[in-house]
């Protein structure tokens, strides 16, 4: 079979996101939504594997589109050592890195493996792009407060990215004249201020900033320690409080935000609060983010599932549209960034680059 389709995989803490694409063209896209019962049978991310290889799977399989037909399969790439942005293949310490979780757990970790597994099947390349491990800070951004934590680097770098350079050829712009602060709202909430192209800052999306569908964000830092150690919580407990039970699935029971919509449409008054709690933590961040950029923001960008909502950006943009012009790019362009980072190294316009050479391995 004549091999012309890219495979893209894009594992998220809300949706497995899947994508055929021949060249530039999109064949077809779904969207797999996970309901929080579906995944909190796991113990673990890795453990996920097989139930999300087997959605992809099925889904070709009904969509009549054969792994042979496969020419490359890219993922979305996970909470490995901190890199330097572009197109990596899928290489055995990447696996084993993804696998360990070195910078902790999150849905993306599977977006190399599950990648390289079909790949490997197939006998064809496996690739990431920008993933959420790109570290672009200025040395200030990892000062934390206590010596022994760093604030890490941990975002939806290919969207914030992709979409960036979206909103400067639309401005008829280079991405190096412009200060822009993008709010990817996805099942986890990133906040970035992209300073002539670079990601100076960011919250850390797993565990820092805004409260989202499934995290808590930051949180007080005291009472959260009395909690560890009240003997009500293990660990694990906590940590699954934090990242998976939090946020909105914390208060109202759902990672879904139409459903939160519902709720509020029906005259829940605690959804309500709790909808726009999170936009005005949003809109809080976002006026953050704007005095790294020394109040020289040329633009501001909300992106990700969430900005779908009307009713959540109308809210945000109320708080800082004082700031800077708003675009919205709903749902964004992840699935486009992942083909393209591909294609530009099949075209040979770039070569990918290797894990290994990449990151300081001291282990
Ligand atoms: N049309 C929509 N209207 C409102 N919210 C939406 C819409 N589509 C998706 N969302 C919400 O966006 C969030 C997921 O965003 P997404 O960027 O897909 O995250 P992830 O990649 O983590 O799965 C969920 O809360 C989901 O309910
Ligand atoms: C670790 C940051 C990436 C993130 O939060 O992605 P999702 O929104 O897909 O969970």
């Amino acid at each position: 079979m004549d091999r012309k389709n890219i495979l893209v995989i894009n594992p998220g803490s809300t949706s497995t996101k899947v994508a055929v694409f021949n060249n530039k063209e999109k064949v077809i896209l779904n969207s797999i939504d996970h309901k929080p019962d579906d995944l909190e049978k796991f113990n673990s991310i890795v453990d996920q594997y097989e139930y999300r290889l087997n959605l992809i799977l099925n889904w070709l399989k009904e969509e009549g589109i054969e792994t042979s037909s496969l020419r490359a399969v890219v993922g979305r790439g996970g909470l490995l050592r901190p890199m330097p942005g572009g197109t990596y293949l899928v290489t055995e310490k990447m696996i084993e890195d993804l696998r360990k979780g070195v910078q902790g757990e999150h849905a993306s970790n599977l977006g190399g493996i599950l990648a390289k597994g079909i790949a490997d099947k197939e006998g064809i390349k496996a690739y990431i792009v920008d993933p959420v491990a790109v570290d672009e800070f200025d040395e200030v951004a990892r000062i934390s407060g206590m010596p022994e934590i760093k604030r890490k680097s941990l975002l939806h770098a290919l969207n914030i990215k992709a979409v960036s350079h979206r909103l400067a050829d639309e401005l008829n712009k280079e991405l190096k004249e412009l200060n822009l602060i993008v709010a990817h709202l996805g099942g986890g909430i990133s906040v970035a201020p992209v300073k002539k192209g670079r990601i100076v800052d960011v919250n850390n999306a797993n565990e820092m900033g805004p409260f989202s569908p499934e995290r808590t964000g930051s949180l007080p830092v005291g009472d959260l320690a009395k909690m560890c150690f009240s003997g009500k919580y293990t660990y694990k407990e906590i940590k699954t409080k934090i990242k998976g039970k939090g946020g909105l699935v914390g208060y109202l029971g759902t990672n879904d935000a139409r459903e939160v919509t519902k709720m509020i449409e029906n005259g829940d008054k605690k959804a309500k609060l709790i909808f726009e709690a999170m936009g005005y933590q949003i809109a809080k961040e976002i006026a953050a983010m704007a005095t790294v950029l020394n109040g020289d923001v040329n633009h501001i960008i909300l992106t990700g599932g969430l900005s779908y909502s009307k009713l959540l950006t109308e809210y945000i943009k109320d708080m800082v549209e004082f700031i800077a012009q708003i675009t919205i790019y709903p749902g964004g362009d992840e699935q486009e960034a992942l083909n393209n980072g591909v294609l530009r190294v099949l075209e040979g316009k770039e070569e990918a680059k290797i894990y290994e050479n990449e990151v300081k391995i001291d282990d």
